[in-house]
């Protein structure tokens, strides 16, 4: 997961090849619910790994029920059978609708019927998220429910720790038209009191997003409970329900992730090799209302195939077609079409959309500022947003609310056809479905040629280019390239191998052969900060000075550097680099963007190194590391490959008086003027 300030995007060129999607966040948490209060053991597969599943998971634990972690990623839960062992505790439930609202339904319940006392609560946004129509009907039931803070929003109260009877004889009267998850959460909730009589749901007004409600009432139905309707507005559970674990249960991929991927084929040319996006794990048999989102990408030009758990995309028409859609049924995912509406051949309406109000933000607000500032026209609405694509795509810095779902559909823009980068700020916000999702995007996507960016840092011994390079690539989220640790595992594996690496023998053009076969074939492997050749850690014996040293005698070899360079080409990848030496802004990267060269007085940098070491236990002289440092210095800058010297383009970086975070500040104040990116 990406947890800087902010992520930005390369112009991206082209996508093929096959995603693997996290669970669906709605089924994962109504399947846990239903776990938690069944008889029985339940083991769950595939449960989405995230922030809202995370709170559910600690919230039931709170409330007494036992997870277990098994091997294969399995989740066992052990049911309460309705019994819930806990009777008092305040939850924190994040921004997590889908634990906020099905909680407070079971647990007013369970609090009235057992004499229980639950305050739930999350955080702020959640607090501006109504909840009053569900209280309204909770209360109707005869459950004590108090507000704690606005009337109609939480945290709330639920029970007052006294036993009462609920008023099931009448049918509970829920309003469906602001949020169906009011009558999901009295779907999940009711069948804990049907045991002796049925309990009837009436919805008022015109029930939206109808297919959560189908979700809710499959898996009531794995669970043992089967509810019948009458249209949309009457909703019975039969008496003599309850709740039996089903003993497995798979959660299919998210349907609404599955959005951007499909988004993703439809306006990303093909990657040579690659026949479009394939999508494993969640497919046109899908129980999710947003596995419709497919029929609306084929409006609009989509080339869409799939079987029961798997999907293929391809873009079909180019550019994709403009349309005007009531989107009710596609709340989430229908956020995906307007920036797929970037991308067509006129303007594009949607509609029926009112519910993105109350969403993780005021989505419709959120979608139309951020599309505007890619250059699109916007027109806003209560309950409807109409699109115009860019006549002319502006560079943009994406703010996205905390919210997801605004965070991966503006990763799409990438693809703009002005080749701009895109900026996305937090782009952690993500973790609420799909922590890994720029990962995966990435994994399927390609960059122009030579547009993958990338910063050099170049320079002499102890000049802080490794501290440097580190801190810039964790503030940009880049991949990181200690070049100089591939010269000294050649030194090591040199060492290993018998070959030896004095200057003598390093003029011999056999040595200087076998050195380049080895460093062709290094059997090197990063893994976090641990370096390994072979099967031997060799992080600690890397940093070693003499291992400096002989980095620095078979680095002058032509042979060696030759073989090195592809592998340290493999680094440039989404989305982006930065990478430190002595020739990465003069003979492996030359089109970087970004080339620093870093320098400090021998005196400066011999300290430096000095105290480096002394902390890590290892002993030193102060004369000793300065005459190496010199040496090396005058070996790496008048060999006659690749020598160390600034690239023409260089920005020349003396640190001799700055600490740190100054230098780091400083090559990002440049970074920042080069990307051609608005901060805000
Ligand atoms: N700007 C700086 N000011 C003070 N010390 C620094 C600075 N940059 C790096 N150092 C310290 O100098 C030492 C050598 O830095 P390092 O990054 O290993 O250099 P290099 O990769 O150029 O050999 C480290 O202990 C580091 O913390
Ligand atoms: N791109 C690079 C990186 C390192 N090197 C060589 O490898 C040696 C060790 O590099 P390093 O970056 O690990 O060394 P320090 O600067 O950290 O001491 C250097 O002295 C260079 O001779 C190189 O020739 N080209």
């Amino acid at each position: 997961m990406y947890t800087t300030e902010f992520l930005d995007l390369p112009p991206l060129a082209s996508a093929g090849g096959s995603v693997r999607l996290p669970g669906s966040k709605s089924i994962s948490n109504r399947v846990l619910l239903l776990a938690a209060l069944s008889e029985g053991c339940t083991e769950i597969a595939d449960l989405l790994d995230s922030d809202d599943t995370r709170v559910m998971l600690t919230a039931l634990e709170q409330l007494g029920c036992q997870l277990d972690r098994l091997d294969g990623g399995l989740l066992r839960v052990q049911g309460v059978g309705g019994q819930l062992p806990v009777r008092q505790a305040t939850l924190f439930l994040g921004n997590a609708g889908t634990a906020m609202r099905p909680l407070t339904a079971a647990l007013s319940l369970l609090a009235t019927t057992h004499g229980g006392c639950f305050e739930l609560g999350g955080i702020a946004r959640m607090h501006e998220r109504p909840i009053g129509d569900l209280v309204e009907a909770l209360r109707q039931l005869g459950c004590p429910v108090d507000c704690l803070g606005s009337e109609g929003y939480p945290p709330l109260r639920l029970g007052n720790g006294q036993a009462a009877d609920l008023h099931l004889d009448q049918p509970i009267r829920v309003r469906g038209d602001v949020s169906s998850q009011f009558l999901t959460a009295l779907l999940l909730a009711l069948p804990l009191v049907a045991r002796e009589r049925s309990v009837t749901i009436e919805v008022v007004g015109e029930l939206i997003s109808k297919p959560y409600i189908e979700i809710t009432l499959n898996l009531l139905q794995q669970f043992g409970v089967t509810v019948s309707r009458e249209g949309w507005s009457r909703f019975t559970i039969p008496a003599g329900s309850r709740y039996r674990s089903p003993g497995l249960v798979h959660v299919e991929a998210d349907a609404s992730s599955a959005s951007y991927f499909i988004a993703l084929g439809a306006l990303a040319p093909a990657s040579p090799g690659h026949d479009g996006i394939t999508i494993e794990g969640v497919g046109l048999s899908s129980i999710q209302g947003d596995i419709r989102f497919v029929e609306a990408a084929r409006l609009m030009g989509a080339d869409v195939s799939g079987e029961a758990n798997r999907l293929h995309i391809r873009r079909g028409r180019w550019p994709l077609k403009a349309i005007d859609l009531d989107c009710n049924h596609i709340p989430d995912a229908a956020m995906t079409l307007a920036v797929m509406a970037m991308f067509a051949d006129g303007t594009t309406t949607l509609r029926n959309i009112a519910s993105w109000r109350v969403k993780e933000t005021d989505r419709i607000a959120a979608m139309a500022t951020e599309c505007r500032k890619l250059g699109a026209t916007v027109e806003e609405g209560d309950d409807f947003i109409r699109i115009t694509p860019p006549a002319c795509w502006q560079p943009a810095s994406i703010h996205t609310y905390d919210d997801h779902r605004v965070a991966m559909c503006f990763s799409l823009a990438a693809f703009n056809p002005a080749q701009l980068p895109v900026r996305i700020q937090d782009p952690k916000c993500v973790a609420k479905t799909f922590p890994d999702y720029f990962e995966a995007l990435f994994s399927v996507c390609q960059a122009h040629p030579g547009q993958v960016p990338v910063i050099c840092v170049d320079g002499p011994t102890a000049s802080g280019k490794g501290t440097l390079a580190a801190a810039v690539a964790a503030r940009l989220g880049y991949h990181l390239l200690d070049s100089g640790a591939l010269y000294r595992l050649v030194g090591l594996a040199a060492d290993k191998a018998g070959i030896p690496t004095d200057e003598a023998s390093l003029a011999d053009p056999t040595t200087a052969d076998r050195l380049g076969a080895l460093a062709r074939s290094l059997p090197v492997r990063f893994e976090g900060e641990s370096t390994w050749l072979g099967d031997e850690d060799v992080s600690d014996a890397l940093r070693a000075e003499s291992a400096g040293m002989a980095a620095s005698r078979v680095s002058a070899v032509p042979q060696v550097r030759q073989a090195l360079l592809e592998l340290q080409h493999g680094f440039r990848r989404l989305p982006g680099l930065v990478a430190d030496g002595r020739d990465m802004g003069t003979v492996i990267f030359p089109d970087a963007p970004l080339k620093v060269y870093l320098t400090a007085s021998a005196e400066q940098r011999a300290q430096r190194r000095h105290k480096q070491l002394i902390s890590k236990g290892i002993p030193a002289r102060m004369e000793d590391l300065l005459a190496d440092l010199k040496a090396r210095d005058h070996r790496d800058m008048s060999r006659a490959h690749a020598p160390l010297k600034p690239a023409e383009d260089a920005l020349l970086l003396d640190n001799s008086s700055l600490d740190v975070e100054q230098s780091v500040c400083q090559v990002l104040d440049w970074w920042q003027g080069r990307s051609g990116l608005p901060v805000r």
